[in-house]
């Protein structure tokens, strides 16, 4: 199969880190571009998909870019897409006590790519979950919310866990294996 090239546009640079460890055996090969894109309020798939058709315009080309969200089941699915403002205004502590009354702590994460064939054409968006609880911060405090983020089945939480574990079972990881699978189908037409 030919490698296939692409350009993912996106401001942080662990996504980017951890979509070239995850890709690293395939043949997609990825650059990145740091481009500002205002992103909209909706639904996590409406958010996705308006940023990468904009990022499609700006690049004059195709594109991939990703979303994150980060969901609470006590609060019916937020933050999600709005877990960034979130964050950055409430910290890890603030996470937690956001479901300080609430019965559960149940949480999943979900990122959501979006490949654009290029300026004008749709995005097509590919979903990847994964379920865990919200938990008190334990880890280094490298990524986002990494340290409050348990995911089902392990006793440590995102950000204490080897680079390779979490990209075994991440969110980010299984939206990638969707989106792998859809370009290979675009390869085979080539
Ligand atoms: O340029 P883009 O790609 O939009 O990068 P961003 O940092 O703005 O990312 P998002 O809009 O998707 O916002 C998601 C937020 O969640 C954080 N985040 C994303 N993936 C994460 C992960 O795997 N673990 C922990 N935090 C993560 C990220 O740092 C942001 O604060
Ligand atoms: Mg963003």
């Amino acid at each position: 199969m030919a490698a296939r090239k692409l350009t993912f546009v996106t401001g942080n640079a662990n996504k980017l880190k951890e979509v070239q460890a995850i890709l690293a055996e395939s043949q997609i090969e990825i650059d990145s571009q740091d481009l500002d894109i205002p992103e909209v309020q909706g639904t996590t798939q409406e958010v996705a998909l308006a940023k990468c058709k904009r990022a499609a315009e700006l690049l004059g080309g195709p594109c991939i870019t990703e979303d994150t969200a980060l969901c609470f089941e006590a609060l019916h699915g937020l933050p999600g897409p709005y877990i960034k403002h979130f964050m950055k205004e409430l910290g890890h502590e603030g996470l937690n006590t956001l479901l300080v009354g609430f019965p559960t702590t149940a949480a999943w994460a979900l990122c959501t790519f979006a490949y654009s064939a290029g300026p004008g054409t749709e995005p097509i968006l590919f979903e990847g979950r994964t379920d865990g609880r919200i938990v008190p911060a334990r880890g280094p405090t490298k990524f986002g919310w990494d340290p409050c983020f348990e995911p089902q089945g392990f006793d440590q939480t995102y950000a204490e866990m080897p680079a390779e574990q979490k990209n075994k079972i991440s969110h980010r990881y299984r939206a990638l294996e969707k989106l792998q699978a859809y370009l290979c189908t675009l390869t085979q037409q080539d």
